[in-house]
């Protein structure tokens, strides 16, 4: 079974030219098969509040009413996607910059919650991704390039969130590769203590995580990161957390001894 490398940077790195650069150098070095994911939700805050759309977020996921799926779209599948695939290119990466609207490559559904309605925000299964079309990208060479965003196959794109699409993406991929996700961000892993960046957890497993939480060192974004992180890791993905330019370090997900 062939490798792949599916890769997601968060928005810190992304509103960071040097810092995105140099993840893009090190991307481009990387070898065999990869896929990109990228969020971006930092840029779509400021921008929806310079348009005078207060952003509204729960539990990490954006509330995407009409006008902030315009926003997001601007954002995430103009700006941010294509830049990053023009230095790709710059780099000889035959980058491939797509939502999942794209070739119908990840179809979702519109999320039904009865406490909140998060409007235009997307989840996804397994199924929903078109691993066939997704695998002859990769096997003719291209390097897919995806934004935060997926379809309804009624004609609406749907938000959703860059950490659940990588990590969805992966388990999808796992059924015909061998497939390493790196969930990348500003910060060298998954740390004991938030505050001192030397406190990297090596080796993490789901019972550490879980008492982690319940004691609050692991908090806000860093919750639904690992809970897509251990979703796939359930799936035989290989995980690792780690800081958008050291590829050579960070927090792998393991199994309870
Ligand atoms: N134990 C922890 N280790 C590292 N970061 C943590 C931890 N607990 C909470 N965090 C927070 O989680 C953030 C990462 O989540 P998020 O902002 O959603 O990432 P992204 O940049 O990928 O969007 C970190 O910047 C940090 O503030
Ligand atoms: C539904 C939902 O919350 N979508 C995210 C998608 C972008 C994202 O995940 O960006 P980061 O990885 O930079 O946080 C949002 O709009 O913020």
């Amino acid at each position: 079974m062939n490798d792949v490398t599916v890769i997601k940077i968060g928005g810190n790195i992304i509103d960071d030219p040097v810092s995105l650069q140099k993840f893009l150098h090190s991307f481009s070095k990387e070898k065999g098969a990869r896929v990109l994911i990228h969020g971006g939700g930092k840029k779509a805050s400021e921008l929806s509040r310079t348009m005078g759309v207060e952003p509204r977020m729960i539990e990490g996921r954006r509330i995407t009413d009409a006008a902030t799926l315009e926003i997001v779209t601007m954002v995430y599948a103009g700006l941010i996607n294509k830049n990053i695939v023009a230095q790709l290119q710059s780099l000889q990466v035959n980058a491939l910059g797509l939502t999942g609207a794209d070739l119908n490559l990840i179809k979702a559904r519109k999320r039904e919650n009865a406490q909140v309605d998060y409007g235009f925000v997307g989840d996804f299964v397994t199924e929903d991704v078109n691993t066939g079309q997704l695998s002859r990208l990769l096997e003719n060479g291209i390097t897919p390039v995806f934004c935060a965003l997926t379809h309804d196959m009624h004609g609406s794109l749907l938000n959703t969130n860059a950490d659940s699409l990588a990590a969805g993406i992966a388990i999808a991929l796992s059924e015909k590769f061998n497939v390493h996700l790196h969930l990348c961000f500003e910060k060298p892993g998954v740390l004991r203590d938030a505050e001192n960046d030397k406190s990297v957890i090596l080796q993490l497993d789901k019972n550490e995580y879980l008492s982690l939480k319940s004691a609050g060192k692991i908090f806000e974004g860093m919750i639904p990161k690992l809970d897509n992180a251990f979703k796939a890791f359930d799936k035989d993905v290989d995980v690792t957390i780690r800081h958008a330019l050291n590829n050579s370090t960070g927090t792998k997900l393991i199994r309870h001894e």
